[in-house]
């Protein structure tokens, strides 16, 4: 694309009098290739300027800074770099998100859940789907692997512009706070947005819960209040939760509400629950509807309803969202049963906050006649005041709590596991800090009709303990584990 056209997309812009041709987008001088635009960003650990010279070297053509560069290319100058990605890359890419269904997705928790509910229902109904969130990007049949559950603007733009050059109609994606607060979405037209729940998590990023409300909030003040071709928007909102009306407030979508609670569009009443699934009678727009959900606890009765309200209102026949609900795969990492023949269930799930755990523990309660493991760990560099908060739901909910690392990134695994223990003076509990040697142990002591939740790592197939990334897989662990014993 010619740099002059892509820099109309940037107002009170000067651009280089010569013309150049852009083949590429880059911010990282290590994916520069000749004829790229390298933007430079300054991140949290890195400045980009920094390496704008060597973008060069690599065959960068111009560079977008936020200061003043000496360099043999044009450096056009903007305020804001980030923003500015956003903007270039919806432009360079040919505004992708206008061309599709986009459905996003935020919340504490529920969202990974929700998205490929909500995928499932589109396929079922012969929609063609891309999916992005914490697992992978799925275009079509086609799946990338991703380090965020929301990538940044410019890998995102590029992942739409390949789900239309796939013929994608609907594009589903998680979106991260994260990513709401550093820009990542911008340009991303949006049909339906959202929301599952807010409960506490990232506070090390967010600082308050204040902080964190009203960057998820940003999902729905920016619906429907950009330029935008398509007609209407929907704010999918759970009415049980108080921020709901706070985002209904700042929207100009139309709004679309489901829960238990309170009165809502998409109303889940007469609830029975069973160990591997959910009966209840679904109360909506088209009438009563008895719903047989195949999967377990209360917390994916509101996944489900989120995903049966963004379907209906993107026009999903009623009859054929029902019966994919009912037909509902379970998400790898997501309550996943460990079956290696053993009298006692093995549960992996990908619970890693206070919220989620307790829900998750909840659940278990409902069908756990005799003792309850629950191996548990929490991340480093992650919000440390959720540690102890964990650590107390574990002794509240879990007959036999033990206590492990998650992923201790560049903290002392040791020292993450006394913050736990903090929220639980006087409490029962096995402190293992090798998460292998305790799900092995919660797998040794269990015994017929008891339960073993092992929490908080789900899909992932990794474990980073400093900057080494080992391979390591709850589920395969707790497999071998079980066939050992
Ligand atoms: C704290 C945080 O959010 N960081 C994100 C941020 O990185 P950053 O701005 O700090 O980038 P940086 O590493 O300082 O680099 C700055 C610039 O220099 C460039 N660079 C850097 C090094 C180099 O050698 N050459 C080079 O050109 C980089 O490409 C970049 O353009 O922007 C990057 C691109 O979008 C993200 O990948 C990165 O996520 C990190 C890996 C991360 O762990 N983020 C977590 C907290 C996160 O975002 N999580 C949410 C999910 C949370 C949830 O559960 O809800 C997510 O969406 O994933
Ligand atoms: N609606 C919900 N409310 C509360 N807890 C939930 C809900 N749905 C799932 N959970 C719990 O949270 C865990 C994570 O669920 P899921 O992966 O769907 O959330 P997420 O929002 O995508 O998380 P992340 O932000 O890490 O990507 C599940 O394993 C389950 O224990
Ligand atoms: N998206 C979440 C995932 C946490 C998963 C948990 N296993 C951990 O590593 O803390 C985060 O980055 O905070
Ligand atoms: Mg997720």
């Amino acid at each position: 694309m010619d740099l002059h056209m892509l820099l109309q997309s940037l107002p009170f812009i000067k651009a280089p009098e010569e013309r150049y041709e852009i083949i590429g987008i880059s911010n990282n001088h290590q994916k520069v290739e000749k004829g790229h635009l390298f933007i430079c960003i300054k991140g949290y650990s890195f400045d980009g300027h920094e390496f704008a010279k060597e973008a060069v070297n690599n065959g960068a053509v111009a560079i977008v800074a936020e200061r003043p560069l000496q360099l043999d290319v044009p450096v056009i100058l903007v305020k804001d770099s980030k923003k500015a990605m956003a903007i270039l890359a919806d432009a360079f890419y040919q505004h992708p998100t206008q061309k599709m269904h986009l459905i996003g997705i935020t919340g504490t928790n529920g969202k990974t859940t929700t998205s490929h509910l909500v995928d499932s229902i589109f396929k079922d109904a012969n929609y063609s789907t891309g999916l992005i969130g914490t697992i992978n990007i799925k275009i079509g049949n086609k799946v990338l692997e991703t380090k965020n559950t929301t990538p940044d603007s410019l890998e995102l733009q590029k992942v739409f512009y390949e789900m239309c050059a796939e013929k994608i109609d609907t594009g589903i994606m998680e979106v991260s706070s994260h990513a709401l607060v550093q820009g990542r979405v911008n340009g991303c037209d949006y049909d339906v947005a959202v929301f599952t729940n807010l409960t506490q998590d990232h506070l090390d990023y967010h600082h308050t819960m204040e902080e964190y409300k009203r960057a998820k909030s940003l999902l729905f003040s920016k619906l429907g209040n950009t330029y935008s071709t398509k007609h209407p928007k929907f704010a999918v909102l759970n009415a049980d939760e108080e921020v709901a009306e706070l985002f209904a407030g700042e929207t100009s979508a139309h709004i679309v509400t489901y829960g238990i609670e309170k009165a809502a569009d998409f109303q889940a009443v007469s609830i029975t629950y069973h160990s591997n699934g959910v009966i209840f009678t679904l109360l909506s727009p088209e009438g009563e509807r008895k719903v047989h959900l195949p999967l377990a606890g209360e917390f994916n009765v509101y996944n489900a309803l989120a995903a049966i309200a963004t379907a209906y209102v993107s026009k999903v026949p009623f009859q054929s969202i029902i019966q994919s609900v009912e037909q509902a795969e379970g998400v790898p990492g997501r309550f996943e049963l460990v079956n290696g023949g053993q009298k006692f269930a093995v549960i992996v799930d990908y619970a890693h906050t206070p919220d989620g755990l307790e829900n998750v523990l909840r659940t278990i309660q409902q069908f756990a006649d005799k003792r309850v493991f629950c191996v548990v760990g929490c991340g480093g560099d992650r919000d440390p005041s959720k540690r102890p908060l964990m650590a107390k739901i574990a002794c509240k909910w879990a007959t036999d709590p033990i206590f492990t690392s998650d992923n201790p990134r560049s903290e002392e695994p040791t020292a993450i596991i006394e913050d736990m223990e903090r929220g639980v003076e006087g409490e029962q509990y096995i402190v293992e800090p090798d998460r292998k040697t305790a799900i092995e142990r919660a797998i040794d002591l269990a015994e017929e009709g008891d339960v073993v939740l092992i929490a908080g790592k789900g899909h992932e197939t990794y474990q980073i303990i400093g900057d080494k990334v080992h391979d390591f897989d709850d589920r395969l662990i707790s497999l071998h584990a079980i066939q050992k014993k």
